[in-house]
């Protein structure tokens, strides 16, 4: 029986892809390029900011300078960081879903800790997810299973959903051996039955029901 609850952050929690975008064309902007268009950056969310800015860098022509990679990552998060909550909206009824699920509740994402922590105190949820591994909490992120045995193991063990929405959770959680709850909602490219997953649900209202299928409940 499940007895805590993990989530992904971006496309599970909230639709940050907006933020996100944002950030990154300001990027582009300071360096005297046209900003790329919505839908290829939110495709390139999923892996962690330095994902990110590799593939922003190989779309725009950038070449691969670790230097100039790792100075684009450390402007990103920063700018990131300081107003990661803007234009970013929870999915709707997640809060009410929060709130009614009487679980220790953490979070595994490969959001870096700082943009985390900023983010959830502008939602307001700072108090739901007292245990948080963020994509720079290790040095290896999701799908790496690490991370996930990391929350997991913080949050005390034992049966642990992890809810998330995209191809780098299924193979996570599939790889920790962790039951798996696809939010269909997000940001997921491919199609739902080809995704690893113990269960599905593509609206918030329905998560707690799904949970207390797993924690007998
Ligand atoms: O920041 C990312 O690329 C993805 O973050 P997530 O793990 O919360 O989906
Ligand atoms: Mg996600």
């Amino acid at each position: 029986m499940a007895r805590a609850i993990l989530f992904d952050l971006d496309g599970t929690l909230v639709d940050s892809a907006p933020d996100i975008h944002a950030g990154v064309a300001a990027l582009l902007v300071e360096e005297g390029m046209e900003p790329l268009p919505f839908h290829t950056v939110r495709g390139f969310i999923g892996n962690g900011v330095p994902v990110l800015v590799t593939r922003v860098m190989a779309a725009m022509g950038m070449g691969d300078d670790p230097a100039r990679h790792a100075d684009l990552c450390a402007r990103f998060i920063e700018r990131y960081e300081h107003d990661p909550g803007g234009l970013t909206r929870p999915y709707d009824g997640v809060a009410a879903a929060l709130a009614r699920l009487d679980l220790p509740k953490g979070l595994c994402t490969n959001k870096p800790e700082g943009p985390t922590r900023a983010l959830l105190a502008q939602m307001g949820w700072t108090g739901h997810f007292p245990v948080i591994v963020g994509g720079d909490t290790l040095p290896v992120r999701k799908p790496d299973p690490a991370p996930l045995h990391e929350a997991v193991a913080r949050i005390g063990g034992g049966v642990v959903l992890f809810v998330g929405d995209s191809e780098v959770d299924a193979e996570t959680a599939e790889r920790a051996g962790v039951p798996f709850l696809l939010f269909t909602g997000g940001y997921r490219k491919t199609p739902v039955a080809d995704l690893p997953h113990d269960a599905a649900f593509d609206h918030w209202d329905d998560l707690p029901a799904l949970v207390a299928r797993f924690t007998g409940a």
